[in-house]
């Protein structure tokens, strides 16, 4: 089985999460996400997500805590999602390299159809309410 070490933000800014739809034709197309993406050779974890987030939405983050680590099983890959709370450092979000885009209230993430290995992440937010 694949193995593959994967970077997601959750974006905190005024109040709100920023959560975003994977592409078609992609693995888990349609889902929502928490943006992020493929940890590279050479790469740290938070230097990923500064890329991806970049490349997908045309944010400047600032990296901040691990907030969960999550190892989830699709039928051909495991995936083990680094999920880090971020700041917003500069920029406007723009769907770039994502089907769509949203910010949104923790009361509203049960309203989205998240990608599995999310839904231990959502559960977490739902339940420690992180300050703004
Ligand atoms: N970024 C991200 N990936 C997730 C989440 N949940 C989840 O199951 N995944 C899975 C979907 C994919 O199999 C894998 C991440 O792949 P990706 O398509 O985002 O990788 P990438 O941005 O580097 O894209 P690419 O260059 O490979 O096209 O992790 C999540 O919340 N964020
Ligand atoms: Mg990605």
């Amino acid at each position: 089985m694949q193995i593959l070490v994967v970077t997601a933000a959750v974006i905190k800014h005024n109040g709100k999460i920023l959560i975003s739809q994977r592409n078609e034709n992609t693995h888990q197309a349609l889902k929502w996400e928490f943006p992020g993406g493929k940890l590279e050779p050479g790469e740290s974890p938070e230097q990923c997500l500064f890329r991806e987030i970049k490349e997908e939405l045309g944010l400047s983050v600032i990296v901040e805590d691990i907030f969960d680590v999550v190892s989830h099983i699709y039928d051909n890959r495991q995936i083990i999602l680094l999920c880090y709370l971020c700041k917003v450092a500069g920029g406007a979000a723009r769907a770039l390299d994502c089907r769509a885009f949203r910010w949104v209230e923790v009361d509203e993430l049960a309203r989205y159809d998240f990608a599995a290995a999310d839904r231990v992440i959502v559960r977490k937010l739902q339940d420690c309410r992180l300050p703004s």
